[in-house]
This record gives C-alpha cells, sequence and structure tokens, in this order.
C-alpha cells in the first residue's frame, strides 16, 4: 500500500500521568520508560527481561495513549484471558478473537474493525487467526484509515520454538511488516538464547539496523530454586504432601504471622501455588489425590471445557477456598500473572530449559520469597530423551530431509535448539556445584552475575544437596540396563 502512512502522529503525552492514572503504578520500573518512549517514536522493539518484569506494560501503555488500534499476538488462551481481565478491571477498551469467542461477540469486533476507526484499543489474537485472509482483509480497512498503531508478540520466542512444526502460522506472522511496514512492532520475551533471538527478528523481517533491542537479565532473585531427587522405586507425592502441610503449620504456629492473617481475613491454606505435570491425565489424577487428603486442588488443561478453565483460573486468582493449587500442564504456563504464587512444582522434567524458566516464573511476581521446586529422576530424564529423540527424528523425516531448503534447514536447527535445551535443563538438574541462579544465568547467555542469598539448594547446604542426590537417584549402571531392555520405549509415561 505505498503512500499510505502507517499512522497518525501523536500529540505529546505524559506517560506517567496514564501510568497512575490507568494502570494504577506509581512509578515506572527500571528501563520500561525507555522502552515505552521507543515504543511511541514508532521504532520496533524487542524486549527481552525475566520473567514478572512487567513486559506487558511495555505495549499496553503505549496502546492506551496512542491514537488507533493495538494487535496484540499471545500463543495461549489463559494467558490471553489472564490479560484481559486485568485491563478490563483498569477500564480500558479489550477484546480477543479466539476460539472460545462466542460468534456475536466476534462479529461485533469484526464491525468495529470494519469501521476503520476502532474503539478496541488493544485485540488480543492468535497467529492462526493473523493466518486468515478475512482477519487480514479487515486489519487493511484499519491500516487504511492510519488506525493500526502497533503489532505486539508477545511471547515472542514461541515463532522459533513453535513455528517451525506445529504451529506454522507463526512463521506466517512476517506478514505484518510486508504489508505495513511502517506499522512499528514490539516483541517481548523472558526466554530467547542468541540463536531465537536472531530466527524470531529475521522471521518477523524486522530491521536490525532500525530495530532497538533491549536485553535484560534473567535474574529473579526471590525464586529460591531446589531440585528434588527421586527415583521410579519411591512416590514422591507423600514428599511434596508434607512440604506442603508442614508449610501450612509453619504460617499457623508463627503468632505474628498468624495475627496478620487473621486481620487480613486469609486463610490458613491460601498458599497459591502450581503443579506442572507433563500429561493431561496426570494433572486430573493428581488434583483428585491432593483434594482426597484435603488439599484445595483443582486441574487446568487444554482439555477441560472453557467454562471449567474460566473457573479454575478465575477462582484461582481470586484465592478462593478450594482452588489454592493448580495442576496443570504447559497450557497454564506463559505468561500467568498472578501476584502472590508462592510455590512451582516441576512434577517430572520438564522438555526444555525455556519451559523450566517459564513456568518458574509464576512464582514470587509480588516480589517475595517463593519455591520452585523440580523432581528430578534419571528414568524421567531417560524416558524425556528417549521422547525428544523420535521427535527429533519425525521432524528430520518430514521437514525437508535431505532436502536444503531454508524452512527445512531452520526447522531442523530449532529442533537441534530443543533437544540442547534438553540436555542442559538435565544438566542443571544433576549440577549440584554451582548455584541454580548462575547456571540459569548462563543458559541465557546472561552475563551479569545473579544475587543469590541463599535462594537455592547449593548455597543453602552444598554438601547436603550431593548426598541427596547420591541416595535419591537410580544409578547409572541401573538406568543404563533399563535402557538397554528398551523400558523407556513408550511414548507416553
Ligand atoms: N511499573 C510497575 N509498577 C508496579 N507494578 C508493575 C509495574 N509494571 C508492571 N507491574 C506489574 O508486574 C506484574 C508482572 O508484569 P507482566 O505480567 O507484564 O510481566 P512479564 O514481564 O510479562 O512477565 P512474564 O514474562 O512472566 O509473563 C504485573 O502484575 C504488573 O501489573
Amino acid at each position: 500500500m505505498p503512500g499510505v502512512p502507517g499512522k497518525r502522529i501523536r500529540p505529546k503525552v505524559d506517560i506517567d500521568f496514564t501510568l497512575r492514572k490507568v494502570f494504577g503504578k506509581n512509578s515506572f520500573r527500571p528501563v520500561q520508560r525507555e522502552v515505552i518512549v521507543a515504543a511511541l517514536e514508532g521504532r520496533d522493539v524487542f524486549l527481552q527481561a525475566a520473567t514478572s518484569f512487567g513486559k506487558s506494560l511495555c505495549f499496553q501503555l503505549p496502546a492506551v495513549v496512542d491514537y488507533g488500534i493495538t494487535i496484540v499476538i499471545s500463543p495461549l488462551l489463559a494467558l490471553m484471558n489472564n490479560q484481559l481481565s486485568a485491563l478490563t478491571n483498569a477500564g480500558i477498551n479489550v477484546a480477543t478473537i479466539n476460539s472460545t469467542t462466542p460468534y456475536s461477540t466476534k462479529q461485533a469486533i469484526l464491525d468495529d474493525l470494519k469501521s476503520g476507526h476502532p474503539r478496541t484499543r488493544l485485540l488480543y489474537v492468535t497467529p492462526e487467526l493473523c493466518a486468515t485472509d478475512y482477519f487480514r482483509r479487515h486489519l487493511r480497512i484499519v491500516y487504511e484509515q492510519r488506525e493500526l498503531a502497533r503489532i505486539a508478540v508477545d511471547e515472542a520466542h514461541c515463532i522459533s520454538e513453535w513455528g517451525h512444526d506445529f504451529r506454522p502460522s507463526f512463521k506466517q506472522l512476517n506478514f505484518f511488516k510486508t504489508e505495513f511496514p511502517d506499522v512499528p512492532m514490539i516483541c517481548c520475551t523472558a526466554t530467547a538464547t542468541q540463536r531465537v533471538r536472531n530466527d524470531v527478528i529475521d522471521t518477523l523481517a524486522l530491521d536490525r539496523l532500525k530495530l532497538k533491542c533491549f536485553t535484560m537479565t534473567t535474574s529473579r532473585p526471590n525464586l529460591h530454586y531446589e531440585v528434588r531427587f527421586k527415583n521410579d522405586e519411591e512416590d514422591h507425592y507423600d514428599d511434596f504432601l508434607s512440604w506442603l502441610r508442614n508449610t501450612y503449620k509453619r504460617r499457623e504456629s508463627h503468632p505474628k504471622r498468624c495475627e496478620e492473617l487473621l486481620q487480613k481475613k486469609e486463610r490458613i491454606t491460601n498458599v497459591p501455588g502450581i503443579i506442572y505435570t507433563l500429561y493431561r491425565k496426570d494433572t486430573e489424577a493428581l488434583a483428585a489425590r491432593l483434594r482426597s487428603d484435603g488439599i484445595g486442588a483443582k486441574p487446568y488443561h487444554a482439555g477441560l471445557t472453557n467454562e471449567q478453565k474460566e473457573d479454575h483460573l478465575a477462582s484461582w486468582i481470586a484465592n478462593k477456598e478450594g482452588y489454592d493449587v493448580i495442576v496443570a500442564t504447559t497450557a497454564f504456563g506463559m505468561g500467568i500473572d498472578k501476584e502472590n504464587v508462592r510455590f512451582v512444582v516441576h512434577w517430572q522434567i520438564p522438555k526444555s530449559f525455556e519451559g523450566f524458566y517459564q513456568e518458574a516464573g509464576r512464582a514470587g511476581r509480588d516480589g517475595k520469597a517463593s519455591i520452585c521446586m523440580l523432581y528430578y529422576s534419571r528414568e524421567d530424564r531417560d524416558r524425556a530423551a528417549t521422547m525428544m529423540g523420535r521427535e527429533v527424528e519425525r521432524n528430520n523425516n518430514s521437514n525437508g530431509g535431505g532436502n536444503a531448503n531454508a524452512s527445512g534447514a531452520r526447522g531442523r536447527q530449532a529442533m537441534k535448539g530443543r533437544a540442547d535445551s534438553l540436555q542442559a535443563l538435565i544438566k542443571y538438574c544433576e549440577k549440584v556445584d554451582q548455584c541454580r541462579h548462575k547456571q540459569i544465568a548462563d543458559y541465557f547467555g546472561d552475563t551479569t552475575t545473579p544475587k543469590c542469598e541463599w535462594a537455592c539448594d547449593w548455597h543453602k547446604d552444598a554438601h547436603l544437596l550431593a548426598k541427596k542426590k547420591e541416595k535419591g537417584l537410580a544409578s547409572e549402571e541401573w538406568c543404563s540396563t533399563q535402557r538397554q531392555t528398551g523400558a523407556y520405549d513408550y511414548d507416553d509415561y
């Protein structure tokens, strides 16, 4: 569309005023202002910062003060709903089109776009919607009216992690720069290695010379990381249950804490947490088991009805009794924002380092100490590695094979990235002679030395950690025999 400028020039705005008045925050966190100013100047921005840094504000605030509509591309339903309810509460005109949007609501949003002058400030959509002709047609109308303010890609690393195979629509997001070259983009992520960053920038066809990159530390000093060692012979359920019950007991037996809770009318058992498992059926079974032991636990996975998902998420956010612990698959991972999550547990080794860091990052978003435990066994490690090996093989067969076309090569590179990421996480679990915060920083290429004041199992007691590892894990000899007999040769575990 040559000759059509993408957006109108905005009058001078007081972003501090908007921050206070609309978002109810007193001041910007470090670097937020710089990112927002760059976005408002019309720059393309790549923002990489720790979980809970406050990245969403960096596209939400410009969306409120700028002319036109901001399209937010978001990978997960739970994440969209979570942000939508926070923005609606702040009185911002926000909408979403996703698989759960009722027909009449969707039509009303499309009509709003068709008017060319949408009243909606932020529209949350999936990459799949962006790939459809009818949505693109609507965007063109808005663009021609110079009301397409900005494109925000939240959790931008997904472009690289998923775009090459099971969510190819991520790769088609280059449509925005091709059709609307003068509409600024902002990409946000907490987890991108150098390779992923380059892949995202190339896929979106962003101009490196004009792009403003902000790369911040990944450090979350208030998170206490620990690895708990287990083996197939033991059920670690009891270990977790006694940890949780002890936490309740500590709250109850501490007179000052008890008094505080009474004043705030807070239940002793209101210790919100998330347990991540790999499979849907495990979320249901574990939540039921916890409920049978008197813990308020609910499952969350993509197979629940929309009503169940909404109820479980909203009631958990509202600290409702019976909803203290969410047992979830990764459908509940990235971006979920609840301030007082006191623990995140990985019931077994997750599939990637990024997934681990993202999910652990749901904890302690109020800055208070919170625990992130990962239950690790070598048997789970071997199962995960077997599954990953199969995935790599499937991918190599389907994604270009011997044909070295660009997408095939990038697909294979992304797959290798995934396999490397799992190996790095295995190393993290097995390593008992270094600070966990440091290991995380190293993985993401973060060169600052992260603060850790007894906030990891190694710093707390390195000797005990090594002993627990020796006692808790199955021996390598035993695992090797199991591997040879094909004990891990099945997909579902
Ligand atoms: N300047 C600020 N002052 C106070 N609170 C803030 C500020 N900016 C953001 N927050 C709050 O910080 C929390 C985390 O923000 P947000 O969800 O945007 O994090 P994020 O960087 O996207 O993290 P993640 O990568 O984990 O999704 C939110 O509750 C948000 O309201």
